[in-house]
């Protein structure tokens, strides 16, 4: 596998590389720790040999012979004081290595978490429709910062390469001999741990895509806790996430399983191998080397040497064990993220295009065809229709016939599968989403309020930050045209008034009411309401229908409702029937022809009889 391949390698590329600094650093002061660690298995050799045994001088490495003192109790003060440098040096020196580690580490963690986030936000609808956002939260969230443990895990590989190495050459210093019979280690256990690594990948993986899951099942349940409380399906919901926890944890415990399996092998043969030197080199020191190895051992070497393959055969098991396992962990939450940075349905840059000028605002749709994806039928069909400046179109028809998907595609939250949508003779398509959509005011079936106060939320729509702490001429002037600035200024708090998450403090007719007054706070040229007055009383209707039409002529504005008298008066009404406009005309032309309007319009007024029996045959 080319290291490009690889998603790891590629977004420690991008994300490492401005903390090179920081984790530069950290390695340089990780590496020369290594230096004094080493140096108390030595000292306490040295000692052992010529002030216990008296069996050789006294003599350190860069220290001169001059400066060893004669006596065995001085000699013992030096070795005591060398140790307790040595350590201070060596915790003072990973103390820094740490605090560097960390410090690039919350840096490019928090890099990758708000990236991922941008290009979660950056993904086109149809992401969304086939995703559960918990599954992408969990991508942003958990995933990122699994991914950050990659940082911890080249640190401890790089110490643990240092070690082996390090004292390896010690261990050949000492007894070249014996340190190859050692040697055998590492190799088996490379062997054994690319197996290993072989089969962990598959169960990183599992793990990770079952944090998702579990993710979006308790983001779901949660989101819809009123809905299970009403329908007291507490137990089928804590089931649901049992469920999904019980796959988390077989999927977490198979992982932990292997692990503790190969944790098992290493040590076993590590230890073996361990007795295997001590009594070849113990045989040495009291009766000459064994078989065909030659020279002569010391008892004070062979301690140091068994102090060295400690410090040898520890790091080589952890290296093939906890380094193989976070390498592996880092890996399958670097797929996914990598997967969420370059899905195709991330768009291409949302300031990419020309510039929408809006001077009049005449909407054209010229023969617009689209299906939704997998769908098999086209949910919009050779759609015609022009909207002159200022005017108020309604858009009618039976649930389901297609009237959000038309407005949606002027939005361009779907693309088209054939037809142009132009704004004042500019395709849609060629002019970036940005300029598109801060032309536009929309107001959805389901209005999305968020966690915060009345002002805030209105304030939401602004691009300069209003001071919400005194409401602006602004909120205020677009909640009056909305109808809400009644209800808000009869609140105790009034603009100040927490709305709750989704806005759920507030009764359906007020959350649209601020939803409304958000959009109204853009001034934008073209305005959309989907269905935005369907949960406000009539009398707040007609009086938000006054504030529109008071405004009528400054922007083109287009009303989808149920309810046939909030379309009454606008000056075209679009009969949307299975995705094609089935009538076109004002509210008297459409009676007139005495088609589907007509009778949707009776069954309004309640003139049941009156209604066709075809109305009657397609309604069922
Ligand atoms: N994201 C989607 N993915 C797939 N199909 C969709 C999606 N959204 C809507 N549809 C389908 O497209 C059709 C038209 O939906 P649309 O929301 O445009 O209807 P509508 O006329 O606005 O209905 P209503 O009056 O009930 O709001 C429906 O059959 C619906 O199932």
């Amino acid at each position: 596998m080319s290291t490009s391949e690889n998603p790891l390698v590629k977004l420690l590329r991008e994300y490492a590389r401005p903390e090179a600094a920081n984790f530069g650093l950290g390695l340089l002061a990780l590496l020369l720790a290594r230096i004094p660690q080493r140096a108390p298995a030595f000292v306490i050799g040295v000692a052992f040999d010529a002030v216990l045994l008296s069996d050789r001088a006294y003599s350190l490495p860069l220290v001169p012979d001059a400066w060893i003192p004669a006596g065995q109790v001085a000699q013992l003060w030096l070795t005591a004081g060398v140790l307790a440098a040595a350590f201070v040096a060596q915790n003072g020196l990973d103390w820094l290595s740490s605090w560097f580690q960390n410090r690039g580490n919350v840096a490019m963690t928090h890099d990758l978490r708000t990236d991922a986030y941008d290009a979660a936000t950056d993904l086109r609808m149809r992401y969304y429709d086939d995703s559960q956002s918990g599954d992408v939260m969990s991508i942003v969230h958990n995933d990122t910062e699994n991914f950050g443990g990659i940082v911890g895990a080249v640190y401890s590989a790089t110490n643990r390469v240092a070690q082996v190495v390090v004292a390896f050459a010690l261990m050949a210093l000492l007894n070249w001999q014996l340190a190859l019979v050692l040697a055998v280690i590492p190799v088996f256990v490379a062997v054994a741990s690319r197996v290993y690594a072989r089969m962990l990948q598959p169960r990183h993986e599992a793990v990770r895509e079952t944090v998702g899951e579990l993710n979006a099942r308790l983001e779901d349940s949660l989101n819809g806790v009123r809905t299970v409380k009403a329908f007291t399906r507490e137990e089928f919901e804590r089931e649901r996430v049992a469920e999904t926890s019980k796959r988390y944890r077989k999927n977490n415990w198979e992982t932990i399983r292997l692990r503790l399996g190969f944790d098992l092998v290493t040590w076993m043969s590590n230890n073996v191998l361990g007795k295997v030197v001590f009594l070849l080199g113990g045989y040495w020191v009291v009766a000459g080397p064994p078989a065909f190895f030659s020279g002569t051992f010391t008892a004070g070497a062979l301690l140091t040497f068994m102090l060295y393959s400690r410090g040898f055969l520890e790091p080589v098991k952890d290296l093939a064990v906890d380094t193989v396992d976070a390498y592996e962990d880092a890996l399958a939450s670097s797929k996914r993220i990598d997967g969420l940075l370059s899905d195709p349905a991330r768009r291409v840059g949302s300031d990419e295009g020309d510039e929408l000028t809006v001077t009049e605002g005449r909407v054209e749709f010229d023969d617009v065809t689209f299906a939704y994806e997998g769908a098999d039928e086209s949910t919009v069909e050779n759609v015609s229709f022009t909207a002159e400046p200022g005017e108020l179109v309604g858009v009618v028809g039976s649930t389901g016939a297609g009237k959000s998907t038309l407005v949606k595609l002027l939005f361009r939250f779907y693309e088209p599968d054939s037809g142009t949508i132009r704004i004042d003779g500019q395709d849609v398509q060629d002019v970036s989403l940005r300029s598109l959509r801060r032309q536009l005011g929309y107001v959805s079936q389901d209005p999305q309020l968020f966690d915060g106060t009345i002002a805030e939320n209105i304030a939401y729509a602004a691009e300069d930050r209003f001071d919400t702490d005194e409401p602006a001429d602004g909120i205020v002037r677009a909640a009056t045209l909305a109808g809400a600035h009644e209800f808000v200024a009869r609140l105790p708090e009034g603009y100040d008034t927490a709305v709750g998450e989704r806005g759920v403090k507030l009764s359906g007719g007020q959350r649209q009411r601020v939803a409304i007054a958000r959009a109204l706070l853009r001034e934008p040229k073209l305005l959309v309401l989907d269905e935005a007055t369907s949960h406000v009383d009539n009398e707040t209707e007609v009086q938000i229908q006054r504030s529109l039409e008071s405004m009528a002529g400054e922007r083109t504005t287009f009303a989808i409702a149920h309810r046939l008298s909030t379309v009454r008066d606008a000056d075209r009404i679009l009969v949307v029937d299975d995705g094609a406009i089935a009538a076109e005309g004002t509210h008297e032309e459409l009676l007139e022809r005495d088609d589907r309007y007509a009778d949707l319009w009776k069954v309004q007024v309640g003139d049941i009889d009156a209604v066709s029996e075809e109305f009657v045959e397609v309604s069922r």
